[in-house]
């Protein structure tokens, strides 16, 4: 467990052999999650952003920017969230304010089923500040649960709940805004969002329907693919690993991966670094979700990291989609 000073203990709830809280300056303080053998998870109080996440060989299966930049900027990888707005498709600043926003320690957090095999979790929650509210004028509890599974798998559970006093629904897009690590993006294939359709954020928004084929990147993409399955596998094939994201509660997808040209026009990214990453985001975008006051809505994410033998066309593709 971190030092804490005599007046600032840490919350009750990280006083765990699985759970530390470290502290630094500058909305830099964050909690980590620590599993068996190397496996861990790191997310920031600010943006309450998953900033890591290794498996039982310490190894980094997120994607970080080595340009990433410090707050009050968004961070450049890991697992940034994005509420009340996804991407342009309102008033609000790019991929709205949460992932802007220091987070604080949930410890009394509403009961949440949990599986007793998880020891090592964390509650967060956001709420709107008084500046928050003159953009955004609807009040809300964000509450976030983060887990680290016993094999190593993470968990991110979102429960948005509308408080409004003046009796107003409201309406807000949401993403969870995962940045994989990749060996080698050209060798990377997405499963699970052939035959589907999407918008091309490329194209105006414009609907296409995906060919039969797995999804692999020659260049830019940026699609929001609507109605995706509940799982999408993402094979690396020089890892020889395979990335099993399963989702609730959040109908679309998006894929995004900036390549070399944007990659260049981005301050907070390496020139090759599109290279090394793919974005694959379980989303609510194409149709917003309305909550009436007292009403809450749940999504959630899952990943889990699982070796693949994948060489020439030997993995079957239903294994990985369908267990
Ligand atoms: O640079 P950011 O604001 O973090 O957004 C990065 C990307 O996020 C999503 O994947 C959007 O679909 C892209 O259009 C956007 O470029």
């Amino acid at each position: 467990m971190a030092a804490a000073t005599p007046h600032s203990p840490p919350p009750p709830q990280l006083s765990s052999p699985f759970l530390e809280y470290i502290r630094a300056p500058g909305g830099l303080d964050k909690v980590v999650l620590r599993g068996r053998r190397s496996c861990s998870v790191e997310i920031r109080l600010f943006g309450g952003q998953v900033t890591s996440w290794k498996n039982d060989h310490g190894e980094e299966l997120l994607f970080v920017s080595s340009k990433a930049i410090k707050p009050p900027k968004p961070f450049r990888g890991g697992i940034p969230i994005c509420f009340p707005q996804f991407g342009t498709q309102g008033n609000l600043e790019q991929h709205g304010f949460a992932r802007n926003r220091l987070w604080a320690i949930d410890d009394n957090p509403p009961p949440l089923p949990v599986n007793p095999a998880i020891k090592a979790f964390v509650d967060l929650i956001l709420k709107p500040s008084e500046d928050d509210l003159k953009m955004w004028p609807h009040s809300f509890e964000f509450r976030l649960r983060i887990a680290l599974g016993a094999g190593g798998d993470l968990s991110l559970t979102s429960r948005i709940r509308n408080t409004n006093t003046d009796g107003r629904p409201f309406s807000y897009t949401f993403a969870f805004h995962t940045y994989f690590s990749v060996s080698d993006i050209s060798e990377v294939r997405v499963e699970g969002l052939e035959t589907m359709d999407y918008l091309d954020n490329m194209k105006g928004k414009e609907r296409f329907t995906e060919q039969g084929d797995a999804i692999v990147f020659e260049s830019e993409v940026d699609k929001v693919y609507l109605a995706a399955p509940s799982k999408v596998a993402i094979i690396d094939h020089d890892m020889r690993r395979t990335f099993v994201v399963t989702k609730e509660g959040l109908p679309d997808a998006v894929v995004w991966n900036p390549w070399d040209k944007k990659a260049k026009a981005m301050q907070d990214f390496g020139d090759s670094e599109y290279k090394h990453m793919l974005c694959v985001e379980p989303a609510a975008v194409e149709k917003p979700i309305t909550l009436k006051p007292g009403e809450e809505w749940k999504g959630r994410l899952g990943l889990s990291a699982v070796p693949s033998s994948y060489c020439s066309g030997q993995l079957d593709p239903l294994k990985v989609l369908h267990g």
